[in-house]
């Protein structure tokens, strides 16, 4: 049972204020909260991100349940009860008298009616959009398993380990795991150990990597001594999968127009043991660096810039800070990125199309408009792709992976071959 007290309340209160102006990600203002808070320990600074997180995840419900003046500080002690059950008795001591009569006041209160809305615990304009494409009860189920807290993957570089042999591993040192159900390198932990001193982690091992997103490197599936392009690399999770399965031969480029993401990728590489990674910035997906490789790649992955909509279990904050506008913004660079990369594809190369978003404007309607234009483009079933590679996974042409159907983070994408 996590344990509260007034100076974790306190600090809570302060950085949900932050966290709730939305003018930074949730993950960024609590790092450089901790980072300026050196006092707290490892076990305040749990407490206190999983508070946050819980307002996040369900501000909605707990809104209408705070009733008129919901403020952040109501939002903290409505999540310790509703979310985390915590007992009044238990907050006698971190609350004032006042917040004491406030508590038991709403306790008293009638349930409110909660609209669908509120119910998914997604603003207005995404309930909606999602119970246009599910249907309101299985929008409502999705909603549900994307406002839950995302268990633990590990990937195993298959460089320096056997999947088996670090299970062993892991147990022995007394972590609770099972092998992912579908990536061939994942392990789910049962719970979320703090890794990054651990031998594996340090010696590059393992990595941290939700099983869906690896499963967008196997719809690659890179071979031996092949040319490879990650468009959008970032800090590289995908890279170090797809240098893994090249076992590190060929050449792998990673592009990003984010230079400060790409730095963060050349430890990872370092730890990797990978010797095929090309890091290179770029200004933007035309640009003139990229020419000399046109027509060069058997495989490119564009690993979309996104709402990142489908990593909610995760980034809660993120189904706040979008908005239709933003969503708008991105599918022109989602289409504009996808067409630059596919030039980089020879004859017979394989392009992958990827987000983590779970809306089909920046899914099925980026890739349509993509092959109308581009007839010298055709799908290749991913369920094929998997099969090929023994994971099983009845996911037809088009692969869509979400929290309820798959226990993953919500995932699109499709593999697309150039015949001319
Ligand atoms: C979904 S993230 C990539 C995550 C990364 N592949 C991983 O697995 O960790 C999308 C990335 O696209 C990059 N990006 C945005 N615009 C771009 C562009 N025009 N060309 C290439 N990358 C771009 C962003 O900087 C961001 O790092």
């Amino acid at each position: 049972m996590m344990q509260i007290n007034k100076n974790r309340l306190d600090e809570a209160t302060e950085v949900l204020a932050e966290v709730l102006r939305f003018e930074a990600p949730s993950d960024a203002v609590l790092s450089d909260f901790f980072r300026h808070n050196k006092s707290l320990g490892h076990r305040d600074r749990g407490v206190i991100a999983e508070t946050v997180y819980a307002v996040l995840r369900n501000r909605r419900r707990l809104e209408a349940w705070c009733g008129e003046r919901a403020t952040g500080r109501r939002l903290l002690l409505a999540a310790l009860i509703k979310v985390q059950g915590i007992s009044s008795r238990q907050l006698e001591g971190a609350i004032s008298a006042t917040e004491q009569r406030w508590l038991a006041e709403r306790q008293a209160a009638v349930a409110p009616t909660l609209s669908f809305a509120e119910q998914a615990d997604l603003p207005d304009w995404l309930a909606e959009r999602l119970a246009q494409v599910h249907g309101e009860a299985q929008a409502l189920r999705l909603a549900q398993a994307l406002n839950a807290p995302a268990p633990l993957d590990l990937r195993v570089n298959p460089l320096k380990a056997k999947r088996e042999e670090v299970i062993e591993r892991l147990r022995a040192d007394g972590m609770a795991c099972e092998p992912g159900a579908y990536s061939p390198l994942a392990i789910r932990l049962a719970e979320k150990p703090s890794l990054t001193k651990h031998p594996l982690f340090v010696d590059g091992s393992i990595e941290v990597q939700d099983e869906g997103s690896q499963l967008l490197g196997f719809l690659v599936g890179p071979k031996r001594g092949e040319m490879v392009a990650d468009f959008c690399a970032g800090a590289g999770g995908k890279t170090l999968l797809l240098g893994g399965l090249m076992r590190s031969t060929g050449r792998l480029y990673a592009f990003d127009t984010a230079e400060r993401r790409l730095a963060r990728l050349k430890p990872r590489v370092a730890r990797s043991g990978l010797s095929n990674v090309h890091t290179s910035a770029i200004a933007h997906e035309n640009d003139a660096r990229l020419k000399r490789l046109a027509g060069k790649l058997d495989r490119v992955l564009v690993d979309a810039p996104c709402s990142g909509l489908g990593t909610l279990r995760r980034n809660p904050d993120l189904k706040w800070r979008q908005s239709p506008k933003s969503v708008e913004e991105l599918t022109g660079k989602q289409g504009a990125i996808l067409a630059a990369a596919a030039r980089l594809l020879k004859k017979g190369g394989r392009l992958v199309y990827a987000t983590c978003s779970i809306l089909p404007e920046e899914n099925d309607a980026i890739v349509d408009a993509f092959l109308a234009a581009h007839p010298d483009f055709k799908l290749l079933p991913a369920q094929e792709i998997f099969a090929g590679q023994g994971i099983e996974l009845a996911c037809g042409e088009r692969l869509r992976l979400d929290p309820m159907t798959h226990g993953t983070d919500g995932f699109f994408a499709v593999a697309l071959e150039r015949n001319g």
